[in-house]
């Protein structure tokens, strides 16, 4: 792992399915960047029952249907970024909208924002294939990365789920929509940097050299 010089932010956005969580485990194994996950942390948060949602149903419903709230995801969000004031991070799943965006930038700015740009007719074929294991955000992809054994986890042998959201036009519509304004907000700022391709293991050596040059 590559030390860092100064601390160092890092936003990385794309669609769903374009790839986001698979490019963030090769930035964190090669660069010291601490991965802040906003569905890890969503996670975290029904597992432990602690705050905002009294009951998994609750979370199932917006997991499964729509996106959190702005205010509630901003909070988490920024709860867990203040713990990390000293470190560089690596953002992943956050800010999604341009509120949050907004909310973000009110407390820190990020040093590059790594957009990763494919087609959405790669990602529709990719995200009828996906399959996921709820209780851990586990995913697999049939032809990518399948389970070992079909339609069950790995590690737990549970089932895996195809999500209401893994049915594409509807998630990529509320992208388009929703998002992109983000990816907008970043480049007046002068920090977006995007990444075209079909395929992971393309992109990813592009992203690896931008990474050591700007870190
Ligand atoms: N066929 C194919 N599948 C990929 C590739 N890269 C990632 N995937 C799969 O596509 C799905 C979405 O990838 P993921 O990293 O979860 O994307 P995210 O939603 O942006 O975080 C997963 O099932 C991955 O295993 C690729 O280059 N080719
Ligand atoms: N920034 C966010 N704003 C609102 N909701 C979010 C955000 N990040 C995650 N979520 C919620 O958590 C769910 C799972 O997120 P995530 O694990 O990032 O999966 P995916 O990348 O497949 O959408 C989303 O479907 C959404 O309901």
């Amino acid at each position: 792992v590559m030390p860092l010089q100064k601390i160092f932010r890092v936003i990385i956005m794309g669609a769903p399915g374009s790839g986001k969580g698979t490019v963030s485990a090769r930035i964190t194994k090669s660069f010291a960047l601490k991965h802040i996950s906003s569905g890890d942390i969503l996670r975290a948060n029904i597992n432990s029952q602690t705050v905002i949602f009294p009951n998994t149903q609750l979370f199932r419903e917006y997991y499964m249907v729509k996106l959190v709230p702005d205010d509630v995801i901003s909070r988490l969000i920024l709860k867990d970024l203040r713990a990390l004031e000293n470190s560089s991070w690596l953002l992943d799943g956050f800010p999604r909208t341009v509120a949050q965006a907004e909310a973000l930038e009110d407390a820190y700015s990020a040093d590059s924002v790594v957009n990763l740009d494919v087609p959405f007719q790669t990602i529709k074929q990719r995200l009828t294939s996906r399959w996921t294991h709820l209780p851990s955000g586990r995913v697999y992809n049939t032809d990518f990365n399948p389970p070992k054994v079909p339609g069950l986890d790995d590690v737990t042998g549970e089932p895996l789920v195809q999500r209401d959201d893994d049915s594409p036009t509807r998630r990529l519509k509320s992208y388009e929509t929703q998002t992109e304004p983000v990816l907008e907000f970043y480049r007046c700022k002068g920090v977006l940097q995007t990444f075209s391709g079909t395929e992971t293991n393309k992109i990813w050596p592009h992203v690896e050299a931008f990474l050591h040059v700007k870190l």
